[in-house]
């Protein structure tokens, strides 16, 4: 069995299509993807291995999932600290900050510095809508991110991988192998090329989505949000 993945097309056409004929909001499922997310990181780094999470936000929807997830792992007992370098004027990207600081979660300026006294980081920079060359001030992001020996999860897509190919061939990213992938919805192209532990998240497709973007919901167990599959796609 092939994984099946989606295009970047496909992927943000599926969230138009949830949105729109589907009547979930923004904010529903940026809450449940970020919910899939901090479930994750439960799941591979419990508190037991260090309470440190290291936020990396960008400006993005994806930055909006790691937002939520830095919320929920603060209430699950982790210590978050929030690098947001490029903040939106998006009415809901503010109300997430807001959480985050009336929770006491510090935001940054210095991502180098921030690292060195985290226990994880979360890659929430860019996801299905990042193209190109990384623009600043996120080149030294990625670049620390590639080459630290504290374990890394991305949230639905490696940030600086192209959607489509993967991982660069030259420069910014080309070294940049995350320990953990949390998919959203379904896997990207670029999941193809990923060799760490890999989740599936975001538990509100419907089967008629699915059968449409032609991918399979995966057995989600229990109350779980989340599914770790193998290279194929099955469930662990
Ligand atoms: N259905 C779902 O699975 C859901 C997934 N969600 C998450 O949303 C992201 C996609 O969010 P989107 O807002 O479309 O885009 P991104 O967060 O990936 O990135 C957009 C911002 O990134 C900037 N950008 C793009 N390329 C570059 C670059 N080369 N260098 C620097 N910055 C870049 C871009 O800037 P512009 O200047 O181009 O505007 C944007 O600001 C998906 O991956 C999931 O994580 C939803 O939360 C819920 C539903
Ligand atoms: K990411």
């Amino acid at each position: 069995m092939a994984l099946k993945t989606l295009s970047a097309k496909a992927a943000a056409a599926l969230d138009r299509d949830l949105m729109c004929t589907g009547a979930f909001s923004i904010d529903q499922l940026m809450e449940l993807a970020g919910l899939s997310v901090s479930q994750a990181v439960y799941r591979v780094h419990p508190i037991s291995k260090g309470k440190r999470i290291l936020v990396a936000v960008g400006p993005g929807n994806n930055g909006g999932d790691g937002l939520v997830a830095a919320r929920h792992l603060c209430h699950y007992g982790y210590q978050p600290t929030i690098y947001y370098p490029k903040r939106s004027n998006n009415e809901l990207y503010q109300r997430l900050a807001k959480q985050l600081e009336d929770l006491d979660i510090p935001f940054v300026d210095d991502f180098q510095t921030a690292l060195q006294s985290s226990d994880h980081v979360l890659d929430a920079v860019f996801g299905f809508s990042f193209s190109g060359e990384v623009r600043e001030p996120f080149p030294a992001v990625i670049q620390a991110m590639s080459e630290t020996k504290i374990p890394v999860t991305s949230v639905d897509a490696p940030s600086s991988w192209d959607i489509e190919e993967g991982p660069p061939k030259s420069g910014i990213g080309s070294n940049f192998h995350p320990d953990v992938l949390i998919s959203l919805t379904a896997p990207k192209h670029l999941a193809k090329h990923f060799r760490g532990r890999h989740f599936i998240g975001g538990r509100f497709v419907t089967p008629a989505i699915a059968e449409k973007y032609d991918f399979d919901v995966p057995a989600y167990e229990g109350v779980d949000q989340i599914v770790e599959v193998g290279p194929d796609g099955s469930r662990l």
